[in-house]
C-alpha cells in the first residue's frame, strides 16, 4: 500500500520535473532563435558592408599629401592610380551596354573631375572643348573578381578563342578600358560625353584629347601628299581672320561620299595639302573662299572616287555592303586572316577580319506597337510632366529608340544565351527605362519598355 503511494508521489514528481523541463525547452528554443535572428541580421549587415567596401575598393581617393607620385616607385613599376572621377551613365549595368562606343551614338554620360584631384577641376579641362572627341581611360571595376586569361572568347566570335591582346575584352590583367567618345560640351568641371560603352559608377584615370594627326595613322599618308608636316601646315595654312571663317564654314559644309561631316582635320588637311591629288611638294596652300566651296568639294569628291582614300570614313553600312562583295572566309582562316584599310597608294591599317566580318551576324530591330507607345510617354530631361516619367542622359523618344535599336543591332547576348537560351526574354535598361526583348532569327523586337524600379537601378537620383 505504501509503496503505491510512493509510486504515485514519483510520478507525480517526474511529471513536475517533465514541466519544467519543457518550460526550459521553450525558453531555449526562443534564445536560439532569438540569436539566430540576430545572427542573421548581423551577417546581413555584415554583408552590406563588404559590398560598400568592395564598390569602395576603387573609390579610395589618395589625400593631397601623398599625391605626389614618387619617380623612384614609377621606376620601380609601382604605379598608383587615381580616379579623376566617376561616370554617370545612361548604361546602369553591364547587360545591354553596348561592346563599342561606335554603336550607339545616342548613348550619354557625364564626368565630373574630383575636388581631391585638383583644387580646382575646372582648370584642367581648359582648351579640351577645342576637341570634338576624347579618348576615357577607364576601370573595368565591375569585372567581378580579378581574374583573366591568355585566350578569350569575344561574344562576336561566337566561341572561337583568341588572344587577349588581339581583343577588347575588359578581362584582361589590369582591367583598363579605352573608349573614344564623342565630347557633347564641358560645363565647370563637369564633361558630357555622349557615344560610350561605360556603366554607371566607372572609375575614370585619364582624359585625353583625340588628335587623329597624332592618333590615326592615315594622317601620315596624307601628310606625305604635302611633304610638309601638319602642324607646319596648320601654322602656314591659317593667315588671317577671314581665311579662317572661310575654312570653318567649309569645314562644317564638308561631307565624305556617304553625306557624312568630315571629321574637322580631315577636311582641313585635305584643302591644306592643297585640295588633293596634287603631289607636288611645298605646293603653296590656298584657303578656298566661301564662293569657290562647291568647287573643291567637288574636287574632293573626285579626288576620293579616285583614290578610294577615305575606307575608313565610310559608314558602317557601307563596309557592311562592301565586305559583302567578297568571299567570306571559313571561320578559323577568319581568325587568322587580317585586312588592309587602305589610304592613298599605302596601306597603314591592318585590322582581323572578324572585326569587320563577325560569325553572328548584325540584327533587324524592332518594336512592336505597344512598346513604341511605351517609348513615347518617356520625356526629355529636365522637362517633367507629372505622371509621366522622364529620362535623365537620353534627349529625346528619337534618340532613346535609336540608342535601343544601336544595343541590340550588335546582339548584346552573351554566346550562351544566344546559343543555348534563344526562347528567353532579354532585359536591359537604358537611362530610366527598362526594356524588355525577344531574339528570332536574325531580328530582335522590343515588346515593352517602362520605367525603371528602385530595385532595378543603381545610379543615385536615377528616378
Ligand atoms: C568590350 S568592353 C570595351 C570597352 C572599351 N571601348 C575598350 O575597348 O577598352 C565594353 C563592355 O565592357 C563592359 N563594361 C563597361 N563598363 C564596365 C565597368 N566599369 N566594369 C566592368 N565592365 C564594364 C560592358 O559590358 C561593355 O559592353
Amino acid at each position: 500500500m505504501s509503496e503505491s503511494c510512493n509510486c504515485g508521489q514519483h510520478v507525480q514528481k517526474l511529471q513536475q520535473q517533465i514541466s519544467v523541463m519543457r518550460k526550459e525547452i521553450k525558453n531555449l528554443r526562443q534564445l536560439t532563435d532569438g540569436a539566430v535572428r540576430s545572427h542573421r541580421k548581423n551577417l546581413s549587415s555584415l554583408q552590406s558592408v563588404l559590398t560598400s567596401i568592395e564598390e569602395d575598393r576603387t573609390r579610395v581617393v589618395v589625400p593631397q599629401s601623398d599625391r605626389e607620385p614618387s619617380v623612384l616607385s614609377l621606376e620601380k613599376g609601382i604605379i598608383q592610380t587615381v580616379p579623376i572621377g566617376y561616370i554617370e551613365s545612361c548604361f546602369a549595368t553591364k547587360t545591354g551596354t553596348p561592346r563599342q562606343p561606335t554603336i550607339c551614338t545616342s548613348s550619354r554620360a557625364t564626368l565630373r573631375i574630383k575636388k581631391a584631384v585638383f583644387n580646382n577641376p575646372e582648370h584642367s579641362l581648359v582648351g579640351l572643348d577645342q576637341y570634338s572627341h576624347v579618348w576615357i581611360i577607364f576601370i573595368f571595376h565591375k569585372n567581378g573578381h580579378q581574374s583573366y586569361k591568355a585566350k578569350v572568347k569575344p561574344p562576336r566570335l561566337n566561341g572561337l578563342k583568341t588572344g587577349v591582346f588581339s581583343t577588347r575584352s575588359p578581362h584582361r590583367p589590369n582591367a583598363i578600358g579605352l573608349t573614344l567618345a564623342r565630347l557633347e560640351k564641358i560645363a565647370g568641371d563637369t564633361v558630357h560625353l555622349s557615344g560610350i560603352d561605360m556603366i554607371e559608377g566607372t572609375p575614370v584615370l585619364d582624359i585625353k584629347p583625340y588628335i587623329p594627326d597624332y592618333d590615326a595613322p592615315h594622317t601620315r599618308a596624307l601628310d606625305t601628299v604635302g611633304s610638309a608636316s601638319t602642324e607646319q601646315h596648320m601654322s602656314e595654312c591659317i593667315s588671317s581672320d577671314e581665311e579662317t571663317d572661310a575654312l570653318k564654314q567649309q569645314n562644317t559644309k564638308t561631307e565624305d561620299l556617304s553625306g557624312n561631316p568630315l571629321d574637322k582635320s580631315k577636311a582641313f588637311l585635305m584643302t591644306s595639302t592643297g585640295a588633293l591629288g596634287d603631289s607636288k611638294p611645298n605646293r603653296p596652300c590656298q584657303i578656298p573662299r566661301e564662293k569657290d566651296i562647291p568647287s573643291v568639294l567637288a574636287e574632293i569628291k573626285s579626288y576620293v572616287s579616285h583614290k578610294n582614300i577615305f575606307t575608313t570614313l565610310a559608314t558602317e553600312e557601307n563596309v557592311l555592303q562592301a565586305n559583302s562583295s567578297t568571299v567570306r572566309p571559313c571561320e578559323d582562316e577568319r581568325l587568322q586572316s587580317s585586312e588592309e584599310v587602305q589610304f592613298g597608294a599605302d596601306s597603314y591599317t591592318t585590322i582581323a577580319s572578324w572585326i569587320r566580318e563577325p560569325p553572328v551576324s548584325t540584327l533587324n530591330v524592332r518594336f512592336t506597337p505597344h512598346a513604341e507607345r511605351n517609348l513615347k510617354e518617356f520625356q526629355p530631361p529636365g522637362q517633367a510632366v507629372p505622371g509621366k516619367p522622364s529620362f535623365q542622359f537620353l534627349q529625346s523618344t528619337e534618340d532613346a529608340a535609336a540608342a535601343i535599336r544601336g544595343v541590340l543591332s550588335a546582339d548584346p547576348r552573351s554566346v550562351y544565351r544566344r546559343t543555348r537560351c534563344q526562347d528567353q526574354l532579354f532585359h536591359f535598361t537604358l537611362d530610366t527605362a527598362h526594356i524588355t526583348c525577344w531574339f528570332g532569327e536574325g531580328f530582335a523586337e522590343v515588346l515593352r519598355v517602362r520605367p525603371v524600379q528602385s530595385s532595378e537601378c543603381c545610379s543615385k537620383g536615377r528616378l
